[in-house]
């Protein structure tokens, strides 16, 4: 009998296909003691080395079929393998209770996972705590000899089913046989939700009970549809003939945004406006082109220093930026200098340890600070500008002064370089991103000195609601649609205009169908926004009159008192659908 279920969309797409249950092994052990110490840490060094080759294996596969940036989490992996804390404390575990390798890998890895999640507010560290418990299974798995499931080799038309899906399963997941998946528990932002936005297949999260139904109901057929979180196990004819259709107007509706990737973003009324992307390294170049964006409104850098055990040479950096800029054709790429900090950190750049670091050391106030890192990068794009249409931007920007102190920096090592001979464009923009209230407000005056202004909702919100942007507890409030976070985004754009500047926006807000009609109406001027969901907007803009949206964006700051006052305003105003 059909049951039906409904969980979190979490990507786009419907399906219907097999169901393929992707149990995990048992990985129980007798715990041993008076074991052989030499021989037990000799077991664990070989199961180390076996998962090892075995992370590279799946990262290689997931750079390849998700995208070099997702794929980071198992370089994280293979970190932690040689973690000289954590596998030194394993090994001396074995030394001090003359423990089997199994025990003492259990022992050791508990407690660390037991830290990190104790750091509730922390989302980094949670989510050090899922990497260790992925690994973990993983060099279990190799001291008992069993084999954990290999979704790679699936090769019929599925839908997996799982309690969770690992980022390692995630990735080997195979996107002509698998047509969805469906987990118990997870939520839009879970790794395995973003890697599955990366791959395009259709996911539906947090079900609670799909593996235990479908577990009790055999060989089923499952129907998904990521866009409205529905699932049914073992549907009716009737109903698969429904999804199957959904499925075909999803596609259709795909192959129709596609017809747009070479045409610029020009409005019912004939406005053009500047659809961007958002990268993390040049191998995302790729989808930017494929998406047909018009620009990269935000490199964000960081990864180019994530990806290193030590600071990234001038050289390598050079090379980056010139691949990117090379590779958009004289289209422009603003380039974020370094916004390490907050959650992001960096194991040879030790910060000191703060209470709060999202209001601490960060950003732009440690490439101030540490003047030697921020000139290296800025000579490496200064030289790099040569190749292409560059813009600079600084993030983290909260008085006129650290902005007039960073652009000062820069045109030295401009003056310089260009004294030196060294090509360099004359026309290399420099601005900031507006993520600060105290940037937004005073906004006119930033006008006057910065280039261009690329507003970041994602700290911006954070700030202006004080609601940090990845607790789950306050994550209602994170409302930009909310009168008091538009208000701000008004002054910035309308400060911006009469200094005769560009402004832009490069948070996820600028990828939400909801406010983009609203922010059309604030005369926003560029847009930028993961690579694919460029064309979804695309096709929204072109229907969009601007006329009629001037109102509908004046009502949004004066009459609205609400986050949903707005959803709802944009819904009379525009067919989102
Ligand atoms: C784009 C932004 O920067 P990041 O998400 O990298 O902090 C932002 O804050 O909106
Ligand atoms: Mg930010």
């Amino acid at each position: 009998m059909a049951e039906h279920l409904k969980g979190i969309a979490a990507s786009d797409g419907v399906a219907v296909a097999k169901a393929y249950l992707l149990v995990q092994p048992d990985l129980s052990f007798n715990k041993k003691t008076g074991a052989d110490v030499e021989k037990e840490k000799s077991r664990l060094d070989e199961a180390l080395t076996k998962s090892q080759d075995e992370l590279e294996k799946i990262k290689a596969h997931a750079e390849e079929s998700i995208g070099v940036e997702e794929a980071q989490v198992f370089e994280a992996h293979i970190m932690i393998l040689g973690d000289p804390d954590f596998i030194g404390a394993i090994k001396q575990e074995i030394e001090d209770k003359k423990e089997n390798a199994e025990a003492a890998l259990s022992d050791i890895s508990n407690n660390f996972i037991a830290t990190f999640e104790a750091m509730q507010d922390n989302d980094y560290m949670k989510e050090r705590a899922a990497d260790i418990r992925d690994v973990t299974k993983r060099v279990m798995s190799h001291l008992l000899g069993v084999t954990l499931p290999n979704p790679s080799l699936i090769n019929e038309e599925v839908v997996i089913l799982a309690k969770d899906l690992a980022p390692s399963d995630t990735a080997q997941l195979n996107r002509k046989y698998v047509k969805a998946f469906v987990t118990d528990v997870g939520g839009r932002t879970a790794h395995s939700a973003i890697m599955a936005r990366s791959l395009e297949i259709p996911a539906v999260v947090g079900t609670d009970r799909a593996t235990s139904l479908a577990q009790s109901a055999g060989d089923v057929k499952i129907a998904v549809n990521g866009v409205t979180g529905d699932v049914i196990i073992d549907p009716t004819a009737a109903e698969i003939a429904q999804f199957e259709k959904a499925g075909k107007d999803f596609i259709q509706q795909k192959e129709e945004w596609a017809k747009l990737k070479d045409e610029s973003t020009i409005t019912a009324d004939g406005k053009h406006f500047t659809l961007a992307a958002n990268i993390g390294t040049p191998k995302d170049l790729q989808g930017v082109l494929a998406n047909g964006a018009e620009a990269i409104g935000l490199y964000r850098t960081e990864f180019l220093y994530m990806d290193s055990s030590e600071l990234p040479t001038e050289d390598a950096q050079f090379e980056a930026y010139r691949e990117v800029l090379e590779g958009m054709n004289g289209k422009q790429v603003v380039v974020r200098t370094m916004d390490i900090g907050g959650d992001k950190h960096l194991p040879y750049l030790p910060l000191p340890e703060e209470e709060n670091p999202f209001l601490g050391y960060r950003a732009i106030r440690i490439s101030l600070d540490r003047q030697e890192i921020f000139r290296t990068q800025l000579r490496a794009l200064i030289r790099a500008s040569y190749y292409g249409k560059l813009g600079i931007m600084f993030p983290m920007i909260a008085t006129v002064n650290e902005f007039k102190k960073a652009k000062a920096i820069f045109q030295e090592e401009f003056d310089q370089l260009k004294a030196s001979g060294t090509p360099v464009s004359d026309d290399i923009e420099v601005g900031m991103m507006v993520e600060i209230p105290a940037s937004a407000v005073l906004a006119d005056k930033f006008a006057k000195v910065a280039d261009f202004f690329s507003i970041g909702t994602n700290d911006l919100i954070q700030y202006t609601m004080a609601a940090d942007r990845g607790n789950d507890r306050v994550s209602y409030l994170y409302q930009p649609y909310n009168p008091a976070i538009l208000r701000l985004v008004k002054n910035v754009i309308d400060s911006a205009h009469k200094e005769g500047k560009w402004v832009g926006m490069c948070g996820e807000a600028a990828g939400d169908p909801i406010m983009d009609c609203i922010l059309l109406g604030m005369g926003l001027d560029e847009y930028s926004m993961s690579a694919t969901s460029v064309l979804k907007i695309r096709s929204l803009m072109k229907r969009i009159d601007t006329s009629k949206v001037v109102e509908l964006a004046e009502k949004a700051i004066t009459e609205s008192v609400t986050n949903e006052d707005n959803i709802q305003l944009v819904k009379k105003y525009i067919d989102l659908d």
